[in-house]
């Protein structure tokens, strides 16, 4: 029982490995990559506000995720990072540059450190691999010695040295995929913008290409910024994420502290579709109503950082003296750290149910209401 001390002794306050888990993000430790302050962007008088207000700030070396709905305001939000899309107001700053005060020849240097992978590849079917890469690079002006020079260099970092002369028709959507990162990097840029880059993959070829943004980010020093409708994106691959509703930021945060603690009604749903955790309403038509004198909880308890693996539920149930029913469970990683998510049904009297679900939260667990 020594957690449960300890958090007794901390009087229900985070616990100090908790505490631990929320040590310093990143964006508080290098500085910003990307710094976005107060863009606005609306298509028509009187149309769609697209943009209302997104500030944003991304550290070097992070992988940062925009996850909302469609219309949400995601494309437009990543096209403004290299003023593919001009904000109506704000402030665009990358890398220190401050891209809306820069002159057209300006503005081509600061954008050529700034990579950009497209979900439907954007590649050229009469052009082989090695061409496809070299391609941006022809149209900056490089001599074909250095050009081939960089696709060298390139293609192994993408495991695509074998498909070098094979033409986009030749290859799978996660090597068309790669060519399309292999050419956003042909420029060397400290930047790469994702726009819904796994979009058109399977869930297998999602994930290894994930990987290797998230490896090329570790070898090459960059930063990544994706935009994703899917929240089991930004648990696969991001260090923080911002959720937009609406042309608004309306969450951000470290992934574990979001998908843990979700403060808005959208994120939550986000969440949910990724951890699974709604419970049928016929499961809950079928578990036993109380017996006289007693009350039912249906609760869900979300399992954070040492405690995920706890016999919470025993413990609870031995030392409370309340029954609790296990409705649905599982154990996770998020971002690196153990995660679990378990929806519960607590039977006793009622004061002993709310000590014990009391004790949980003094863990520093998660536990909120399920509506029956
Ligand atoms: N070129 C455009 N002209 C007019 N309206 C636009 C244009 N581009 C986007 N919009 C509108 O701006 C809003 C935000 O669109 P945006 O494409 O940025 O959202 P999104 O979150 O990326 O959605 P999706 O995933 O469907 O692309 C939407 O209402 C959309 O209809």
């Amino acid at each position: 029982m020594a957690d449960l001390q300890e958090a007794r002794l901390h009087g229900g306050a985070p616990i100090p490995h908790i505490a631990r888990a929320m040590a310093e993000p990143l964006s508080n430790l290098r500085p910003s990559a990307i710094r976005l302050t107060g863009l606005r962007k609306r298509f028509a008088a009187g149309g769609t506000v697209a943009l209302d207000d997104v500030s944003l700030d991304v550290a070097q070396g992070e992988v940062f995720g925009i996850v909302g709905r469609s219309g949400a305001g995601k494309s437009t939000l990543i096209r403004s990072v290299n003023l593919l899309e001009r904000p109506d107001a704000g402030r665009v700053e990358v890398l220190g540059a401050d891209l809306l005060a820069l002159d057209e020849p300006r503005l081509r240097g600061a954008r050529r450190g700034i990579g950009m992978v497209f979900q439907h590849f954007n590649l050229h079917t009469r052009r082989t691999v090695a061409e496809n890469i070299a391609f941006p690079l022809e149209i900056a002006g490089i001599p074909r010695a250095e050009r081939a020079g960089r696709v060298a260099e390139i293609l192994p970092l993408v495991g695509l040295e074998a498909k070098r002369d094979a033409y986009p028709a030749q290859l799978s959507g996660g090597q068309k995929q790669r060519v399309g990162i292999a050419r956003a990097l042909a420029s060397r840029p400290r930047i790469l913008l994702c726009d819904e880059a796994t979009s058109a993959l399977d869930p297998e070829t999602t994930q290894e290409i994930l990987a290797l943004l998230r490896e090329l980010r570790d070898r090459l020093d960059l930063t990544v910024l994706l935009i994703t409708h899917e929240m089991a994106v930004v648990k696969a691959v991001c260090d923080r994420v911002a959720v937009m509703e609406a042309g608004r930021i309306i969450e951000q945060g470290r992934v574990f502290d979001v998908f843990t603690r979700p403060a808005h009604a959208t994120t939550r749903r986000f969440v949910a579709e990724v951890i699974g955790h709604a419970v049928p309403a016929g499961t809950v038509a079928r578990l036993p109503a109380p017996t006289e004198g007693q009350e039912r909880r249906l609760v869900q308890v979300v399992f954070a950082g040492p405690n995920s693996t706890r016999a919470v539920v025993s413990e609870a149930s031995r030392d409370f003296g309340v029954d609790i029913n296990i409705i649905s469970g599982r154990v996770d990683e998020i971002a690196g750290e153990p995660f679990g998510v378990m929806a519960l049904a607590a039977y006793g009297p009622a004061q002993r149910v709310e000590a014990a679900l009391g004790w949980m939260r003094a863990l520093g667990l998660e536990v909120t209401e399920i509506a029956p």
